[in-house]
């Protein structure tokens, strides 16, 4: 089992618990995370990229429980292992295309040879020497999908990454995940309240919050 978790719960200052679904994912696998605006699907993800600390419960990510690791740890064990698409690219501008991926391998300390193909493969090859700033945002999109694939993570977690893009940039993106993923054997996780999703991934839970 690549992720499980159990009996999750958070609750943000002032706010009631959110109580969570569990989830249980292998490798290669696809699952999406629906509920309503406010329900707390971005709160699930930061809590399986240990970003937040849960009130209760455990995840175990290939055996290992995040709540062991504190501090750099945790900074490296994501940086190597889970790669993260946030709602907005948040690129940095200094820098090209090429170097923002680079970075990303710096600072989890690997080494991937494979940079140019995965450009390549998100049909930005032409874009890698570019200044992030001169990118559309479909590109700047694929960009940021791209460097959360640059370290070739275990798990992908990615939020709300289409809900810019029109129907056939939708496509493009959700079947761009699906097949990075399977191409290195990662779990997918998307969390979305974009209905057009679902007519790609069938697997999913639903998070309310009451
Ligand atoms: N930093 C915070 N402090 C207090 N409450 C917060 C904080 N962040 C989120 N919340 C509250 O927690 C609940 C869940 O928020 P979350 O962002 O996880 O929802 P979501 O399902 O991702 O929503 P959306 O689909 O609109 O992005 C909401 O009621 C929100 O107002």
């Amino acid at each position: 089992m690549l992720l499980s978790t159990k009996n999750l719960s958070f609750s943000h200052p002032r706010q009631q618990a959110i109580h969570f679904p569990d989830i249980q994912l292998t490798s290669g696998e696809s699952l999406l995370i629906l509920g309503k605006s406010g329900s707390g699907k971005t709160t699930l993800l930061n809590l399986l990229g240990g970003l937040a600390q849960p009130a209760t419960g455990e995840i175990l990510i290939d055996k290992v429980s995040l709540s062991d690791l504190k501090g750099q740890k945790l900074d490296l064990f994501r940086g190597q292992h889970i790669g993260i698409v946030f709602q907005k690219p948040h690129l940095i501008t200094a820098l090209t295309v090429f170097e923002n991926l680079q970075l990303a391998n710096f600072f989890s300390k690997k080494k991937n040879d494979q940079l140019m193909q995965l450009l390549k493969d998100l049909g930005l090859a032409d874009k890698s020497k570019s200044s992030v700033l001169t990118l559309s945002e479909g590109e700047a999109q694929r960009v940021s999908i791209a460097r959360a694939l640059a370290n070739q993570p275990k798990l992908i977690l990615a939020d709300e990454p289409t809900s810019s893009l029109d129907d056939d940039a939708t496509q493009k993106v959700i079947d761009l995940l699906k097949e990075q993923a399977e191409k290195i054997g990662a779990g997918l996780i998307i969390v979305t309240h974009d209905q057009r999703v679902k007519n790609h991934i069938s697997n999913f839970i639903e998070v309310k919050s009451s």
